[in-house]
């Protein structure tokens, strides 16, 4: 009788340090890996091809991973309630293991794959891996969820923090197994082009548990240190560029954690400690976002703030193409949304910027502008994109909400010398900084350089945004 566990892979593809795969591997020593290719979700309008590109190249990682430690890693390609319960069957597995969702709709499919096991007899088992404390954790003294970061960072810090889990080799499938996969629907890992997209260029992050580790490393011996000031200049490496590893856990949060435990404890300098401990804080954005959509899903369809769904917004199509492309003749919005299309990543600062910018200068419905993003970033995250997206419309969880970008004070702040906007927009490259900063280059120099007029003036449309929005509110 086999006590073969299968672990179902999802936002989590490494070995090291995963709650749920540690827990299989700690009640039997045959556990495999499983990943499923959802075909729903892989023909959602909200997929970006640089995402499925990185996702499979961390599949690919994490199938040697298995390899090197003596089991394997399946691949599915088939509806999960489905497709799961024909392998384990198949296998005669004893259990499931998975790690546990936020997301409104994973976790609805994760409920289907539960009853859908259970009556066959398999045994599921879930588990928090992807944060440090979980949604179910963290509560206002009136049991509440947190509706506002600040409180929610203080108590989340003061929670003791779960140590890295351990790395443990397991062994893999008998060649009767090995066959029934076959005949259950196992494949060999597909391309990008095999699933119908397209991403040539090369990644901001390499995908893969080591390529997460190395980063980690390289930004905790150097950037770490500034990263209270250095994270605001789009110009420089200044934040770790880890959110790809993050999205799709190739990397554990609590390695994460311990990391700048560690080098806390090593310095003495306070300054120090404080850039750490605001990227710590970054660490508990991310978790803040993800626990309010756990407790409100219904941020993932429409606006908290609920006015706001039915804000007049515009529906100019043209300004929508113009924002996409990087034509907007902002400079520092064009050159953000350049990075975003060449690469799949923006920079935090830039990403606040062209936010504000579509909702708060082309008063363009920040949905838009939150599937445009989730169609092309390699980090592309619900929790994440939409808690950034609602911060910047003013729709959201925020007790100041009311936030205009000015695009020119910005440029003077964080890209003084106009290192970002050449970087991205070359036609403008041989152009005065101060024009670059301010914004004010002449119409002859747009036509010269083959770069577009204002499409709209930003002094007028803030107030217009702060009229429409008063009348809101009232
Ligand atoms: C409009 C908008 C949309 C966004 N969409 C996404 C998204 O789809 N996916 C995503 O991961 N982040 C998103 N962010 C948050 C943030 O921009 C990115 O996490 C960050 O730029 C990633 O770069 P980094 O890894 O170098 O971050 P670092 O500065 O090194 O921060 C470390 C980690 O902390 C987390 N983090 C940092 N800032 C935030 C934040 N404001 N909110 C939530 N988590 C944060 C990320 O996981 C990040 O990797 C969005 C922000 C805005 C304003």
């Amino acid at each position: 009788m086999s006590d073969l566990i299968l672990f179902w892979h999802r936002r989590d593809l490494r070995i090291s340090d995963n709650w749920g795969l540690a827990a299989a591997r700690r009640v039997t020593s045959q556990v495999v890996g499983v990943f499923c290719l959802d075909p729903e979700i892989l023909s959602g309008d909200d997929i970006a091809p640089v995402r499925v590109a990185y996702m499979l190249g961390c599949l690919q990682c994490l199938q040697e991973d298995y390899q090197r430690g003596g089991s394997q890693l399946l691949i599915i390609q088939d509806n999960p309630a489905q497709g799961l319960r024909k392998l384990a069957v198949a296998l005669g597995a004893i259990a499931i293991y998975w790690n546990r969702d936020v997301e409104p709709l994973p976790r609805q499919r994760d409920r289907s794959v539960e009853e859908s096991l259970t009556e066959v007899g398999i045994k599921v088992e879930t588990f928090w891996d992807q944060v440090l404390h979980s949604p179910e954790a963290i509560f206002t003294g009136s049991k509440e969820p947190y509706k506002v970061y600040t409180p929610y960072w203080r108590k989340w810090i003061q929670q003791p923090k779960p140590e890295p889990c351990e790395r443990l080799k397991s062994t893999g499938l008998t060649e009767a197994q090995e066959k029934a996969a076959l005949e259950a629907g196992a494949i060999a890992l597909p391309t990008a082009k095999d699933l119908g997209f397209i991403w040539s260029e090369p990644f901001i992050l390499e995908p893969g548990e080591t390529a997460a580790s190395d980063r980690l490393e390289i930004f905790c011996d150097r950037a770490i240190y500034e990263y209270d000031e250095g994270r605001n200049f789009p110009a420089i490496d200044g934040t770790s560029v880890l959110s790809p590893a993050l999205r799709f856990g190739a990397i554990g949060i609590r390695t994460l954690w311990q990391k700048t435990q560690e080098i806390i404890a090593l310095t003495r300098s306070d300054e120090a400690r404080h850039h750490i401990q605001t990227w710590q804080q970054e660490l508990a954005w991310r978790e803040f976002y993800q626990q309010a959509l756990y407790h409100f899903p219904a941020l993932a369809t429409g606006a908290f703030r609920q006015p706001f769904d039915r804000f007049p917004w515009s529906d100019n199509q043209e300004h929508f193409q113009a924002w996409c492309q990087g034509r907007t003749g902002y400079p520092i919005v064009d050159a953000a949304m350049r990075q975003l299309n060449q690469t799949g990543w923006m920079h935090n600062r830039c990403r606040m910027i062209v936010a504000s910018f579509l909702t708060k200068d082309l008063i363009i419905n920040w949905q838009w502008g939150e599937k445009y993003f989730m169609q092309t970033l390699i980090d592309g995250d619900l929790a994440s994109n939409n808690g950034g997206w609602q911060w910047s419309s003013s729709s959201g969880m925020d007790p100041k909400p009311l936030r205009i970008f000015n695009p020119a004070s910005q440029t003077q702040k964080y890209d003084p010398e106009a290192e970002y906007i050449r970087q991205w927009l070359p036609e403008l490259r041989n152009l005065d900084t101060a024009h670059l900063v301010t914004g004010k280059i002449s119409s002859g120099d747009r036509q010269a350089c083959g770069y577009p007029q204002p499409i709209v003036d930003h002094n007028r449309q803030q107030k217009l945004f702060k009229s429409i929005y008063s009348q809101l509110k009232a």
